[in-house]
C-alpha cells in the first residue's frame, strides 16, 4: 500500500499516467482519479476546447484549482496532466500531498503512442518532435524535482507497467521501511 496520502503520477504526455495509473489503481484497490478529466466534467469541455477559448491560461488556471481541490482528499492515484509541474505552487502541493511518480517516456515512444492523438492541443501542429524534445528539455527538470520515484516502462504495455511499478512501490517502501 502507498504510505503517503495519495500515489500522483506526473511525467511528460503519452508516458501513460492516465492508462498506468488506471492498471496501477486497480492494483492498489484504489480510486484513480485523472485531473484532467476531472478539469473536463466540471467545465463540461474538452482540454482541447478550453485551450481555444480561454488559451493555455485559462486551462492552467482550472488545473491549479482543481489540482487543490483533489488534493484536499486522501487514498486517491492521481493521473495528473503532463504540464501541472510548471506550477511552483502545484510542485510543492504535489509534494506535501502524495508519493510522487515521475512516468518516464522517449521522444520516440511519445510519438508514436500519440501518433492519431488529436486531444492535446499542444501536438496540433506538424513539428510534433520538436515540440516534444523542447518540452522535455524545460520539463524534466521540474519531474525530477517532485519525483519520490522514477519509473519507465520501456518497451512493457500500460497493464504489465503498472504490474512492474507495483514491485518497485514495495520494494521502494519496504526499503524505506515506510511500507503499510
Ligand atoms: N506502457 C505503454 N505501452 C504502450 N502504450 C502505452 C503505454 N502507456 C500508455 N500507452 C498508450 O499511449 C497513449 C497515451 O497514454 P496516456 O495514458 O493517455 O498517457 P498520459 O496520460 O501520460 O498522457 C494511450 O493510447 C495509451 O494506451
Ligand atoms: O503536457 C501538457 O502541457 C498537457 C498534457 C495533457 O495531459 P497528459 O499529460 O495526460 O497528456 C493535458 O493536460 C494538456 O493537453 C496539456
Ligand atoms: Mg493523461
Amino acid at each position: 500500500m502507498n504510505p503517503a496520502s495519495n500515489l500522483i503520477l506526473v511525467g511528460p504526455m503519452g508516458a501513460g499516467k492516465t492508462s498506468v495509473g488506471r492498471h496501477l489503481a486497480g492494483l492498489l484497490g484504489l480510486p484513480l482519479v485523472d485531473a484532467d478529466h476531472e478539469i473536463e466534467r466540471d467545465a463540461g469541455a474538452t482540454v482541447a476546447q478550453l485551450f481555444e477559448r480561454e488559451g493555455e491560461a485559462g486551462f492552467r488556471a482550472r488545473e491549479r484549482a482543481m489540482l487543490a481541490a483533489l488534493l484536499r482528499r486522501d487514498g486517491l492515484v492521481l493521473a495528473t496532466g503532463g504540464g501541472c509541474v510548471l506550477d511552483a505552487g502545484n510542485r510543492a502541493l504535489l509534494r506535501q500531498r502524495g508519493f510522487v511518480v515521475h512516468l518516464q517516456a522517449e521522444v520516440d515512444q511519445q510519438l508514436r503512442r500519440l501518433a492519431g492523438d488529436r486531444s492535446r492541443p499542444l501536438l496540433a501542429r506538424p513539428d510534433r518532435e520538436r515540440v516534444l524534445r523542447e518540452l522535455a528539455d524545460a520539463r524534466t527538470p521540474l519531474y525530477a524535482e517532485v519525483a519520490d520515484l522514477t519509473y519507465a516502462p520501456g518497451d512493457l504495455d500500460a497493464q504489465a507497467a503498472a504490474l512492474q511499478l507495483a514491485a518497485r512501490l514495495a520494494q521502494h517502501w519496504q526499503r524505506t521501511g515506510a511500507a503499510a
